[in-house]
């Protein structure tokens, strides 16, 4: 791969180069972004990674071998029509946006093409995303392969149907922000009952690292390894109560099916637009 070109240089972007220009899997220079309005983005992502800042779409997708399409779902349309003239047939697009289809994408090009969606998450900044991609039949093998060597330079890397990215995007998509969530109210409650700031930190995030790679390195199941925690009549066994009583476990479930149901959504909404807007055209 000789040129990988950005379209989006948000959050997703940013975790995705940093990714990979820490592993050295393409050379700075050659990875190329282009951002809707905001200049001091690009400006950083230079200064941060040594991209390289394009300001037109030709300059862009030019000699690209892949096109990362990386804006929300909503700027799909505006961004793929700008782009959809400079996309040869030879170039691979990666999508990241949550929801969007393959369908909708050709549909906005305007003709079938070789699509590779794809599920980061933002702990690829550090090498550690969980990803999920899909891949439609005009992919090559050599284009999946310098795909799961882009992916797996920011982490692991699963192979789905297109139908289960909604439930990928719900469960390991928004993933980290779940585990943000329990961080902040771990930590918060840790000042409320007496510890320092930085006390409070130290000691939530090295519980949260200790627990996953338990969850990684042990055979034993996450029901189980709770359960040894859990002495009877124990500290453990009261907090996990109170859990119960407020029904968290049920909680969690209800909040990745709804996240889940969101990517759909997202979809369903810029299909419908698509469809609308080009029965408005004929
Ligand atoms: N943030 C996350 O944790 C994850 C996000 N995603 C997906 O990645 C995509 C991007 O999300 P974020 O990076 O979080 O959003 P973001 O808002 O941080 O970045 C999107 C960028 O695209 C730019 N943009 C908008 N329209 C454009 C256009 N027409 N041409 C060029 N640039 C344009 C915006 O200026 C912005 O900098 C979304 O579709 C989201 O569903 C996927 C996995 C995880
Ligand atoms: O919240 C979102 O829509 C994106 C998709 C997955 C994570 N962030």
């Amino acid at each position: 791969m000789n040129k990988l070109a950005f379209i989006g240089g948000g959050s997703m972007a940013e975790a995705i180069i940093s990714g990979i220009t820490a592993k050295g899997i393409l050379n700075p220079p050659h990875i190329y972004v282009i951002n809707k309005s905001d200049r001091d983005r690009l400006e950083f992502l230079q200064k941060e990674f040594g991209i390289t800042p394009a300001r037109r779409m030709e300059e862009l997708l030019t000699q690209a071998d892949i096109a990362v399409l990386a804006v929300k779902p909503k700027d799909v349309i505006s961004a793929l029509s700008a782009a959809k003239d400079c996309i040869t047939d030879n170039m691979l697009i990666i999508s990241v946006a949550a929801g969007v289809s393959m369908a909708c994408i050709e549909k906005i090009i305007g003709r079938k093409t070789a699509i590779i969606r794809a599920m980061p998450n933002t702990s690829a900044a550090i090498g550690k995303s969980a990803t999920a991609i899909a891949v439609n039949e005009l992919v090559s093998e050599q284009q999946l392969s310098a795909v799961m060597n882009i992916f797996q330079s920011i982490g692991l890397v699963a192979i789905v149907e297109e139908q289960q990215l909604d439930a990928v995007t719900g469960l390991s998509g928004s993933g980290p922000a779940y585990i943000y969530y329990l961080a902040e109210a771990m930590m918060k409650s840790a000042q409320e009952i007496g510890l320092e700031d930085h006390t409070a930190k130290e000691l939530t995030i090295q519980t949260l690292i200790g627990a996953a790679e338990m969850l990684q390195t042990s055979s034993k199941s996450p029901q189980l390894l709770r359960k040894e925690v859990t002495s009877p009549g124990g500290t453990t066994e009261a907090g996990i109560k109170v859990l119960d009583q407020l029904g968290v476990y049920d909680a969690v479930i209800s909040c990745i099916k709804e996240a889940s149901r969101q990517s759909k959504e997202l979809g369903e909404n810029l299909s419908e637009q698509i469809h609308s807007q080009s029965a408005r055209l004929d």
